[in-house]
């Protein structure tokens, strides 16, 4: 999977938060986006994962050498992000069963294991109402890291996280992130630490 950025630019109101960003991210590789407290690292986020669109420039998908159309870019991409919302009258299982519908989760991957991994199986029937921060950053987590997508995208994954969860982050990561394209959004290193590009937003002002 290749994601390319051409001549980018968005602008909200008179505000430039990004322009002439000509950049491409590629399978196999991990990319962090860094840069200050409303610098507008989310913002070029959801521009890459289509769920944006910019004011000036293209984005463009390609999945093995062919150009992806824009309403299948979905499909390819997996996210976790602090203002994507949960379904909150659902169960952990209930939801990723949910999502699972229209995301397939990794092959061999069963809802009950994934829980495990991220620590929350004992609250695998409890509404996710109920669930403190750091557990729906956990569900979050499974939910983007467990998808059978190639491209992998986390703004801020380890928000709420205590010590042990960073680290389950960091070993998901050593896992779940060869071979694909994460995008890492963080103004915090040990996100980062396994992200062999940077870009700095401030570069592109
Ligand atoms: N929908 C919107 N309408 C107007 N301005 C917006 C909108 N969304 C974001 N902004 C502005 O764009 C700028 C960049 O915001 P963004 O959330 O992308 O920054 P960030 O680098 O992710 O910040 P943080 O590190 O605090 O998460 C901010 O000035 C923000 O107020």
């Amino acid at each position: 999977m290749r994601i390319s950025l051409s001549d980018a630019g968005k602008r909200f109101n008179r505000e430039w938060i990004f322009r002439k960003l000509h950049y491409s991210f590629e399978s196999g590789n991990s990319y962090a986006i860094t840069g200050p407290n409303g610098s507008g690292k989310s913002t070029l986020l959801q521009a890459i994962a289509g769920a944006l669109t910019i004011s000036e420039g293209k984005v463009t998908y390609q999945l093995n050498g062919n150009a992806i159309a824009d309403d299948a870019v979905f499909k390819q991409i997996a996210i976790a992000a602090p203002y994507l919302e949960l379904i909150e009258e659902m169960t952990a299982t209930e939801f990723l069963s949910f999502h699972g519908g229209f995301k397939p989760f990794l092959p061999n991957h069963t809802i009950p294991e994934m829980l495990t991994v991220v620590g929350i199986e004992k609250a695998a029937h409890k509404q996710i109402r109920y669930y403190s921060s750091g557990m729906k950053q956990r569900l979050k987590l499974a939910q983007a890291v467990f998808s059978d997508t190639p491209v992998l995208l986390l703004d801020e994954p380890t928000t709420n996280l205590d010590a042990s969860g960073s680290a389950m982050y960091l070993s998901l990561m050593e896992k779940y992130a060869k071979d694909r394209l994460v995008i890492v959004c963080s103004n915090d290193p040990h996100e980062y630490v396994f992200c062999s590009q940077s870009l700095d937003i401030m570069g592109y002002k």
